[in-house]
C-alpha cells in the first residue's frame, strides 16, 4: 500500500553505478526511474552528463531485490513469535524486497479462504516489503478441490505441505494420495507444490524419545534423529508422484518444490535424475545448510535446531557444488522464528526446543561471505535470490527486467547515509530500497 520513493522528491531520476546487475552482464550505467517506475537501464556512455536528477552509487552494486520464498511470518495467533511488522522490517534490512509468507506457525493455519483472510488483514496493518503467501495442503482440505481451488482463486501463491509431523497441531502432515490429489488441482493454475521433505522412519523413531539416546545437550544427539534416510525417503516417495507432472501426464502444470533441502547426497541424486526424466521439479537450500557445519554447533546451542539439521562439513561442502554446478536452484530463508523461551537457550536440550532458524536479515550477507570461498558472482547471487524465487512464485513481472520494482543497492564504500549497515566479509553493506508501485 505504500508508494514512491522515500529518497528522492523528483518524479524522473536516475540511479547511476559502475556496477549494475543486469541479464547482460555487469554495466556501468544508470537505472531510469519515472513516475515510481524503472523504465531504462542506460550505459554509461549513453547518459553520463546528460541528467541532473541522479543518486549516484558509484562502485555500490545496484541489483535486484532478493525473493525470500520461505519465511514463516506467525501473525495471526504467534505475532510475539514474529509479526508483521517486525519480520518485513528485517526483510527489507537484509535486502529482500518480496517475501512469500508460509501457512504455518500463525494461528489458524493457513489452509482455507477464511483463514487466509485473516492473514491478509494481519498483513494490511503493517508491512514494508512486498508480501504473498502460499496455502496449506494438509488432510482435510487435499481431496476437496473446490476448497483448493477456492484458496488458489483467493490469491495464493501455491500450496505447501509437510510429510512428518510439522510441529503445529493444527497443520497435520500429507501422504504421496494427499499430495497426488493437490498437484491434480494445482495443474490447472499452474501452480507450485512446496514440500518439507523428511519421512519419520519407524526404525529410528525411538531415537526421538525424551533422551534422544544420548545426551540431549549434545548436537550429535539431535542429528541422530533426523538422519539423511529420512529426506531420502520422502523424495523418493514425492518421485511416485512427480512423473505426473511431465509433458502429456496427467498433473502437467503442476510443480513441485523440495523446501530446504539438508542432504546433498542420495536425495539430492534422486532429484536430479527426477529432473532428467522431465519431472517438473526444484529444490531450495538454506544459508543455514551453507554456512554452519555440525562438528562445529556447541553443546546447549539451540539456535541452531532446525528440521532437517544442519550436517557435517562434508556435506555442506557438496551443498555448495551443487549449488554452483545448478543442481540446487534456489535459496530461500526457512525464517522460522519463535520466542527465546521456547528455544530453551537455558537448557540447552536440543530434543525439546523449538526447530526454526531465524535469519531474514543475514541472508544476504551470509550467502556473499561464505561464497567467496567458492568464488560466487553477483549474476549467482541474483538467480539464486532472485531470478529463480520469482519464476517459482509466479512472479512474472518481477522477472522481467525493466519490471523489477524493487532495487537494492550494496554499498562497497563507506555506508551510504541513506540506511543501516550490515557487516560482511571485507564489505559494509547498505540496503536501499527502490519500490515501484
Ligand atoms: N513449523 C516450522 O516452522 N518448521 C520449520 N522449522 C524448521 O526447522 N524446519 C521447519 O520445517
Ligand atoms: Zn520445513
Ligand atoms: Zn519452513
Amino acid at each position: 500500500s505504500q508508494s514512491g520513493c522515500s529518497l528522492f522528491p523528483h518524479s524522473h531520476y536516475w540511479i547511476a553505478s559502475k556496477r549494475i546487475v543486469t541479464p547482460q552482464g555487469i554495466i556501468s550505467g544508470a537505472v531510469e526511474i519515472k513516475g515510481g517506475s524503472i523504465v531504462s537501464i542506460v550505459k554509461n556512455k549513453d547518459w553520463s552528463g546528460k541528467f541532473k536528477q541522479v543518486v549516484d552509487y558509484g562502485n555500490a552494486v545496484v541489483m535486484p531485490g532478493l525473493i525470500d520464498v520461505h519465511a514463516h511470518l506467525d501473525d495471526p495467533g504467534r505475532a510475539e513469535w514474529e509479526g508483521f511488522p517486525s519480520g518485513t522490517k528485517a526483510a527489507a534490512a537484509g535486502g529482500i524486497t518480496t517475501l512469500i509468507d508460509m501457512p504455518l506457525n500463525n494461528f489458524p493455519s493457513t489452509v482455507s479462504t477464511e483463514t487466509l483472510k485473516l492473514k491478509i488483514e494481519a498483513a494490511e496493518k503493517s508491512i514494508y516489503v512486498d508480501v504473498g503467501f502460499w496455502g496449506g495442503l494438509v488432510p482435510e482440505n487435499a481431496f476437496n478441490a473446490t476448497a483448493l481451488e477456492a484458496l488458489l482463486d483467493a490469491g495464493v501463491h501455491g500450496l505447501k505441505s509437510f510429510m512428518c509431523p510439522s510441529g503445529i497441531n493444527d497443520f497435520p502432515m500429507t501422504d504421496a494420495r494427499h499430495i497426488k490429489a493437490g498437484l491434480s488441482v494445482l495443474a490447472k493454475y499452474k501452480r507450485p507444490l512446496l514440500v518439507h521433505s523428511e519421512i519419520q522412519s519407524v526404525v529410528e523413531s525411538h531415537l526421538e524419545t525424551e533422551d534422544g539416546g544420548g545426551d540431549p545437550r549434545s548436537y550429535s544427539t539431535y542429528l541422530k534423529t533426523r538422519p539423511p534416510s529420512w529426506e531420502e525417503a520422502a523424495v523418493r516417495e514425492l518421485l511416485t508422484v512427480t512423473k505426473d507432472t511431465r509433458s502429456g501426464g496427467p498433473a502437467e502444470g503442476a510443480h513441485l518444490h523440495v523446501v530446504h533441502l539438508s542432504d546433498a547426497s542420495s536425495s539430492l541424486d534422486l532429484i536430479k535424475e527426477a529432473k532428467r526424466r522431465g519431472d517438473s521439479i526444484t529444490v531450495e537450500t538454506c544459508p543455514h545448510y551453507l554456512a554452519f557445519s555440525a562438528e562445529e554447533i556447541p553443546d546447549g546451542d539451540t539456535r541452531f535446531k532446525c528440521a532437517p539439521p544442519i550436517r557435517d562439513a562434508a556435506n555442506k561442502e557438496k551443498l555448495w557444488n551443487a549449488l554452483m554446478e545448478g543442481d540446487i536452484d534456489m535459496l530461500s530463508s526457512d525464517h522460522s522464528p519463535t520466542v527465546p523461551e521456547l528455544k530453551l537457550l537455558n537448557d540447552g536440550n536440543f530434543l525439546k526446543a523449538w526447530g526454526g532458524i531465524s535469519s531474514i536479515q543475514f541472508v544476504l550477507p551470509v550467502t556473499w561471505s561464505y561464497g567467496q570461498k567458492y568464488g560466487i558472482t553477483l549474476e549467482q547471487l541474483v538467480s539464486w535470490w532472485s531470478e529463480r524465487p520469482a519464476k517459482l512464485a509466479g512472479q512474472h513481472s518481477k522477472v522481467k527486467f525493466l519490471k523489477l520494482s524493487f532495487y537494492i543497492c550494496i554499498s562497497i564504500n563507506p555506508p551510504s547515509p541513506f540506511s543501516g549497515a550490515l557487516r560482511m566479509n571485507n564489505l559494509e553493506m547498505t540496503t536501499t530500497l527502490f519500490r515501484e508501485p
